[in-house]
């Protein structure tokens, strides 16, 4: 039996002896086993054959094999293929490259190719700015993974990162109308990959950093930000904590706490956890633990890996060490950047009253929200199959259409903290709850108030190269 691997949605194509069985019957017998019948396409009828694709969706893992097992058992029924939605959605790819004007003739030809391409080549060699109102450049992103910290899957390496990078550019197109394409580079070596990336910079404006692990992302970015001269922002660190800290602000105000009164633990201390504790510290938090494999950090202990010594000397003030089960008691807020399924519901029950739980590893969380929805005060997760998700979703888009307008030399930390309060300002008091404290990435006014605020911080700082018209 085919695993779906922990799908929700498959569609089977049935074909049905209408003289031995009802579609009724059929449909009863689907919904019995857990699935619902989104939609039903007729492929082909006659005298008493009728053959249908019923598109069925389940909300637990593990439910569609049970259906496709039990099909047998239906008088009149074979079952003639199966195809899983999210594998068709991959068929070839989701993204393609289109020209901007179709090529008609040879005239068309001559202007675009040689030999006219040649005047527009001698432009840009005279004047290399040119190349930003000339070429793909100002509106093109290189979204740049070597897979190595790939959602919570770990090490998956480049050809494996591909989906995810090519979902992050159709998300940069939809919702920011920003040209992004995924580089899955085959090396984890920092120094190939600070060249490789410096070697595509000429066709980019910008270099968005993702699924790149802790702690070379670290290195990688800060020496790619000093070498080049476009932004170059690592979406795992950078686009997870404006978005959490958006979260946060919010969901404080749900349980009516103050954030220089809370205790957070943030568990995951690697490209994400380090980001949004730095953003959190920044806001105002005085008591941050983290925890990592080895549990809580604390500046008792020296840790291989450097970025832990930096984190336990800035955080733990009351030098605590143990397990995260030890770290949750009394805690106030959870803030998952690990792996999925390491948090309990016992964990949650000792927490403060209202407590806010931020499961955020991707594509399970820390905790799933239906095992704990009735003892905290605001749950979230980073998937789009849940309420209040939390996810760098909401800031690559706007934060690189921000950068790309005004033809930014970076993205710095006046810019971030904008694209924050933009989110947080995407909710009014009236509108919030624990169920709504973050907008959806659907919500159009995110991208358009983040463009504004953050083109105003890039002016403000002197970062930006270019002032657009309504900023005149
Ligand atoms: N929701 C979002 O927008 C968002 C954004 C970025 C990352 N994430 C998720 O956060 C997780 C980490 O991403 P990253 O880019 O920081 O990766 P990373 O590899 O840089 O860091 C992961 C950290 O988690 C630690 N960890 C792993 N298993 C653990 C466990 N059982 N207990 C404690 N610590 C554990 C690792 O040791 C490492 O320090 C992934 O699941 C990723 O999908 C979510
Ligand atoms: O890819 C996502 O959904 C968010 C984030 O970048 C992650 O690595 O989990
Ligand atoms: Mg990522």
């Amino acid at each position: 039996m085919k695993s779906f691997m922990g799908g929700k949605s498959v569609i089977l194509r049935l074909e049905m002896d209408t003289e031995k069985t009802k579609f009724g019957e059929v449909a009863a017998f689907i919904g019995q086993r857990g699935g619902d019948i989104v939609a039903i396409d007729v492929i082909q009828t006659s005298k008493n054959i009728t053959v249908r694709d019923l598109t069925i969706t389940v909300s637990e893992s593990g439910q569609i094999e049970k259906i496709i097992e039990s099909i047998p058992q239906l008088p009149g029924v074979k079952l003639v293929n199966i195809s899983d939605r999210t594998f068709l959605l991959h068929l070839g790819g989701k993204i393609s490259v289109s020209p901007k004007t179709p090529i008609q003739n040879r005239d068309d030809l001559s202007r675009v190719y040689t030999p006219d391409v040649a005047r527009v080549c001698l432009a840009i060699k005279e004047d290399q700015k040119k190349a930003y109102s000339l070429t793909i450049k100002r509106n093109t992103v290189a979204v740049v993974s070597d897979g190595s910290a790939v959602l919570g899957l770990g090490n998956i390496g480049p050809y494996a990162a591909m989906p995810v990078m090519e979902g992050k550019a159709m998300l940069f197109k939809q919702f920011a109308d920003v040209d992004a394409f995924p580089i899955c580079l085959d090396t984890q070596d920092t120094e190939e990959i600070i060249r490789s990336i410096k070697a595509i910079a000429p066709g980019f404006g910008g270099i968005n950093l993702e699924d790149i692990s802790s702690p070379r992302c670290f290195e990688i970015e800060e020496r790619l930000r000093h070498e080049l001269d476009i932004p170059v922002f690592h979406d795992d660190q950078h686009g997870t904590a404006v978005v959490l800290y958006a979260g946060l602000i919010s969901a404080l105000k749900v349980v009516n706490k103050s954030i220089g009164n809370v205790r957070v633990v943030v568990c995951g201390i690697g490209a994400a956890g380090i980001a949004c504790s730095k953003i959190l510290m920044a806001a105002g938090v005085k008591e941050i633990v983290g925890v990592d494999r080895e549990g809580i950090l604390t500046a008792d202990r020296e840790y291989e890996n450097p970025m832990w010594n930096w984190y336990a000397s800035r955080t733990n003030p009351g030098r605590k060490s143990g397990t995260l089960q030890e770290a949750m008691v009394g805690a106030d807020v959870f803030i998952g950047l690990s792996a999925g399924g390491i948090l309990k519901r016992e964990d949650v029950a000792s927490m403060a009253s209202d407590p806010i739980v931020f499961a955020m590893a991707n594509p399970t969380p820390e905790i799933m929200p239906q095992e704990v929805e009735d003892i905290v005060g605001v749950m979230a997760t980073g998937r789009s199959d849940f309420p209040n998700q939390i996810n760098n979703v909401l800031c690559f888009p706007g934060i690189f259409r921000a950068a790309l307008d005004c033809r930014a030399t970076e993205i710095n930390e006046e810019m971030k903290l904008a694209a924050a309060e933009a989110i947080a300002d995407s909710i009014s008091d009236e509108e919030r709850d624990r169920f709504y404290i973050i907008p959806s990435p659907f919500n159009t006014k995110v991208v358009k108030k983040m463009r504004d605020a953050v083109i105003k911080a890039a002016l403000a700082t002197n970062v930006a190269r270019r002032v657009p018209r309504e900023y005149r």
